[in-house]
């Protein structure tokens, strides 16, 4: 029989790629990265120059395009693969990343003067300045004893749909009144290429705080938060809720000219990043706690019950893969914690060196930092260089680095930060250990495990077990090529489920990362005094970071 395939295409926070995929064997045959023209919009708003205000992070909806029409045709030509074979495909996003669309389906920063305001535009996952509306969600929904609240560990994240919607009605009213409607960039990438206006249950469980059974928080509660809330639900997050794995529809016209795939092509409901990469690392069961590890690491698992506690950011029933209750907790920053030491802090010395050395920043810091021993530096860092998403889902949390010298090296504190993320990944595991899902092994993926080998070393010594890492460079496409041939069908070539893609399609490799006995025993020392910064300056021990951040705002 002639080969099949699917085409996955991740949409990161700086680029989107696309990824070719053998649908039989999994092998991932090309792959294409289209950087985000407009990259992340986080100082001035575009073609304005105005300036935004900290915490912000938007995005244009053109380059979501841009990554279909440049990056498709890409892996076309580079495979030799011909369209009519290419039976399924499947999109991830980062989320949430949400948008205010006018009734035609257009977002509101593409039509008329809207764009002069940041509020039209797309508010990408880690915009962060929707905290204020996040506090008096969590407070209002403790006061009114709302049930949906214990399902994202008894805290929503400002990063979720509710909290960002809110602040655009408080900051932008007119804005909030013309839009028909907010939606996820995931689902809105899916109603351009197949017409269908339809929303992801991953979306619209883990970010939109919407239930199977409950549905989204009530009208009550919402008016609850402010009168002009009231149909926030009902009105511009309406629209029918498709499970993962379903098909939202099929390529239309436009978009198969746009891509050079055939019209007609069976299209995925749409996916997040991170939860697409579990199958893909072959964990369609419970008990395998998936570190999702780029930008940011999100933490995931699955369970055959449904519990809560502190430390998860979200359960959801079918999120990851239909059948299990799907748990996600995350750290808002880690790749980006390491980019902003190496971008921002190094001296000019580190940069000539690796220069000469022919390697990068990263790879010069990671070789100095490997011949150290854990606890040699006298440092420790806490985690929260882009707030705290798990366990305490705030994100006026800022970063601490404990213990310099004149002494301290470049290298050491970059060794301190990779730590700092490990510490945090184990205190998140502690979480659902202590709450009740168990967690048996590790499996990472993403961009950094492939990168960094002292970072998934540390994070092995740190949690004291052995780490799993996915074959691919491009888990989260593959998962989402794996939806893609999920949404095709067995009688297009595809599967049924993606429990069979993933016995076909879904590779770890061989090594894994062991905990050494003697590096266990002083990290776990180390654990105990994070704990303690953690909980000082986490659990209202000493609010410095608020009073400085409040300073900040003016
Ligand atoms: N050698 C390295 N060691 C540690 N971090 C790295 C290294 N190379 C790149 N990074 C970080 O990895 C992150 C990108 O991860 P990736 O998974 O590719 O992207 P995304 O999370 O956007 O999908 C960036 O924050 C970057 O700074
Ligand atoms: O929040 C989620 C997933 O729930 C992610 O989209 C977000 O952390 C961004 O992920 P990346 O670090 O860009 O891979």
């Amino acid at each position: 029989m002639e080969k099949r395939y699917a085409i996955g295409v991740d949409y990161g926070t700086e680029s989107g790629r696309a990824l070719l995929v053998d649908i039989a064997t999994g092998e991932e045959v090309a792959t294409h990265v289209t950087p985000y023209p407009h990259g992340v919009i986080d100082e001035t708003l575009p073609g304005t120059g105005r300036k935004l205000e900290h915490d912000w992070a938007l995005q244009h909806p053109e380059d979501y395009l841009e990554v279909l029409r440049r990056s498709i045709p890409e892996v076309l030509r580079a495979s030799g693969v011909s369209p009519e074979r290419v039976i399924g495909i499947g999109i991830d996003f980062t989320a949430c990343t949400m948008m205010p669309l006018d009734a035609a389906g257009t977002p509101l920063c593409l039509v008329g003067n809207w764009k002069d305001n940041p509020h039209s535009w797309v508010k990408l996952w880690k915009h962060h300045a929707a905290q204020e509306e996040a506090n008096l969600i969590n407070a209002k929904a403790g006061e009114r004893g709302e049930l949906f609240l214990a399902r994202y560990g008894g805290r929503l994240s400002s990063e979720w749909m509710l909290p960002k919607a809110l602040q655009i009605l408080n900051e932008a009213p007119d804005i909030y009144a013309e839009a028909d409607c907010f939606m996820e960039a995931a689902d809105w990438v899916i109603m351009q290429m197949t017409g269908s206006f339809v929303r992801s249950s991953c979306t619209a469980g883990y970010k939109g705080t919407w239930h199977k059974r409950d549905g989204f928080p009530s009208d009550a509660f919402l008016a609850s938060l402010d009168e002009r809330f009231k149909d926030f639900a009902t009105e511009k997050l309406r629209g029918p809720i498709l499970p993962l794995g379903a098909k939202a529809g099929e390529l239309n016209e436009q978009m198969a000219a746009l891509t050079g795939l055939e019209p007609g092509t069976a299209v995925a409901v749409g996916n997040v990043d991170a939860h697409a990469m579990v199958p893909a690392v072959g964990v369609v069961t419970p008990g395998k706690l998936v570190l999702a590890m780029g930008t940011s690491t999100c933490h995931l698992l699955l369970s055959d019950k449904e519990v809560h506690a502190e430390g998860i950011a979200g359960v959801v029933e079918d999120g990851i893969v239909a059948g299990y209750y799907g748990y996600e907790a995350g750290q808002s920053a880690v790749g980006d914690i390491f980019a902003w030491y190496v971008n921002e802090s190094v001296p000019a010395y580190v940069q000539q060196h690796a220069k000469e050395e022919g390697i990068g920043v990263h790879e010069w810091l990671e070789r100095r930092a490997a011949q150290q021993k854990p606890g040699e530096s006298g440092l420790l860092a806490l985690d929260w260089w882009n707030g705290n998403r798990s366990v305490l889902m705030d994100s006026d949390l800022t970063g601490v680095m404990v213990g310099m010298t004149l002494q301290t090296k470049p290298e050491e504190i970059y060794r301190a930060l990779l730590e700092a993320t490990a510490f945090g990944t184990r205190k998140i595991i502690e979480a659902f250990q202590d709450g009740g899902v168990q967690v048996d092994e590790l499996y990472a993926c993403g961009g950094l495990p492939q990168r960094n080998r002292l970072l998934m070393q540390i994070y092995a010594d740190v949690t004291g077990r052995e780490i799993r890492i996915a074959d691919s460079t491009q888990t989260a496409a593959l998962g989402a090529a794996m939806f893609g041939a999920v949404a095709a069908g067995v009688e297009a070539g595809g599967y049924d489920s993606v429990a069979d893609a993933a016995k076909n399609m879904a590779r770890v490799r061989e090594e894994s990362f062991k905990p050494m006995a003697k590096n266990v025993e002083t990290y776990n020392a180390l654990y105990e005094e994070y704990v303690k910064l953690h909980d000082y300056f986490g659990r209202g021990g000493n609010d410095i970071m608020k009073r400085l951040k409040a300073l900040k705002s003016g």
